[in-house]
């Protein structure tokens, strides 16, 4: 094929604390990107996570990405995205999908979210940008129905359905429950090498 004729790159950007990354988040990365043929999918690590903050101790973004990374490390198409992390201060999708545009020239951006933060989009900073830029994918999370702004032109995408969360993770290991088959051997490796949720009361 001649160079001006390569298909452009399709790159899902599905962004998140990650505070821990399980399998939620995994199964429906996978998913994603075999539904949408997309040549990438980053797991963005949010670096400050501006509507989460003050509501409880959010673990260091460089562990988070640690996770994250230990995560994806041996699964085709997946990369832990630390864009967000080099910017610093309170992350917006906004500049992450500028900083990507400016990156992958002429790629497609596909933002997924599931559909408890899909329904918070217009609180978004420059919300109409992130829509823009942006293919707007949305999946369903179990225990979430919630009204998404009909003006914006939704990709639906069906993923298996697994009723996890972080919150839920962090409150199990408080609890001392097991967290195996939940987050990946390799995510738990590194909260132990870390010493990560070591102190009571971080969930
Ligand atoms: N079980 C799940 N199924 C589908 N999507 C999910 C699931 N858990 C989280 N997501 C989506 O992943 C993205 C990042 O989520 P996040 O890192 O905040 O995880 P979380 O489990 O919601 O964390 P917390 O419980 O700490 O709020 C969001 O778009 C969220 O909707
Ligand atoms: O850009 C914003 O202002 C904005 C506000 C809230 C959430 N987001 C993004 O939504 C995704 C899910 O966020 P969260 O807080 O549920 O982990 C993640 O990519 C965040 O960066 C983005």
């Amino acid at each position: 094929m001649p160079p001006g004729d390569a298909k452009p790159l399709r790159i899902g950007v599905f962004g998140g604390t990650f505070d821990p990354p399980h399998v939620g988040h995994l199964v429906t990365a996978v998913n994603v990107r075999h539904a949408l043929d997309l040549d990438l999918m980053l797991l963005m690590v949010n670096n400050v996570p501006w509507q989460k903050v003050g509501s409880r101790p959010i673990t260091p973004a460089r562990d988070r990405l640690a996770m994250v990374a230990a995560a994806v490390a041996d699964v085709d198409g997946l990369e832990a995205g630390d864009h967000e992390i080099e910017a610093g201060g309170h992350s917006f999708t906004a500049d992450t999908l500028a900083t990507l545009g400016a990156e992958y020239p002429g790629a497609e951006l596909f933002t997924v979210v599931g559909d408890d933060a899909a329904a918070g989009i217009r609180t978004w900073e420059r919300a109409d940008e992130v829509i823009s830029r942006s293919r707007m994918v949305v999946v369903d999370r179990p225990g979430e129905h919630a009204e998404l702004d009909a003006d914006v032109d939704w990709v639906r995408v069906e993923v298996p359905r697994l009723e996890v969360s972080s919150t839920d993770l962090r409150a199990r290991w408080n609890d001392g429950r097991p967290l195996d088959y939940l987050v990946t051997d390799e995510v738990l490796a590194v909260v132990a090498e870390r010493g990560l949720y070591a102190s009571e009361g971080v969930a």
